[in-house]
């Protein structure tokens, strides 16, 4: 797995005022549909692409466009639900497919209670969204998850992960015969012993769309 860390004065700006404690709702959500949509320049690096020949007012031209398949954008609900728009905003022709996932808060394992994707993902460039990669299950579990459907490239794009995270990720998906680079807007400390990432932001989804 491929781990891509942001390195940009803005994406810093943006998550030093994400975590504060007392940013508000509205606020998380416009910092992190911002963040994401500079997230995606780097995440679509390697977007497929296929030449496209054009005219322009002055000549004929080549150029690119994006290739079929249409990739595939997969938030993580809820919290990767705060990164869809900003990240179709860049990709207009992907597709989208939900999957919600819920951490138990004892076990810190992951269950899937909801998914709505494609049967067959052969072919697809898949895009998983989800701000927190803490002890790495969640993400696991989906990527391998979209894999077993066939999808032969994947990157996840997240706002913030822990160190121990992206390595238990990166053990758990090792076997996997599949392209994964994981992109991220800051490599934090380290978990709490309740799992959460420190300093981190607290509960993403709650801070999102409110304590449930
Ligand atoms: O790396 P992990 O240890 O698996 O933890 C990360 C997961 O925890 C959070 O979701 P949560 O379970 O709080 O659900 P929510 O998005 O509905 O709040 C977060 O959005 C990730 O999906
Ligand atoms: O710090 C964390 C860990 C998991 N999920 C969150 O939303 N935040
Ligand atoms: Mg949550």
């Amino acid at each position: 797995m491929r781990v891509l860390t942001a390195d940009h004065p803005l994406i810093a700006h943006k998550l030093t005022y994400l975590r504060k404690k007392d940013t508000d709702s509205p606020t998380f959500r416009r910092l992190a549909d911002e963040l994401v949509t500079l997230l995606a320049y780097e995440a679509t690096r390697e977007v497929r692409t296929v030449p496209f020949d054009i005219d322009t007012p002055v000549s004929a031209t080549s150029g690119v466009k994006l290739s079929s398949p249409k990739p595939l954008v997969v938030p993580i609900l809820r919290a990767g639900l705060g990164m869809l728009d900003g990240m179709v905003r860049l990709l207009p022709t992907a597709e989208v497919g939900f999957l919600g996932m819920l951490r138990n808060e004892e076990t810190l394992e992951a269950v899937t209670y909801a998914n709505r994707l494609p049967d067959d993902l052969s072919g697809r460039q898949c895009y998983v969204l989800d701000p927190m990669l803490a002890t790495g299950g969640t993400l696991a579990m989906s990527i391998r998850y979209l894999v077993e459907r066939g999808a032969d490239d994947i990157t996840a794009v997240t706002l913030i992960a822990a160190p121990e995270g992206i390595e238990a990720l990166r053990s758990q998906i090792e076997d996997l015969d599949v392209p994964v680079t994981l992109v991220t807007g800051a490599v934090d400390e380290r978990l709490n012993e309740h799992g959460f990432i420190v300093p981190g932001l607290g509960d993403a989804g709650d801070r999102l769309y409110g304590v449930v």
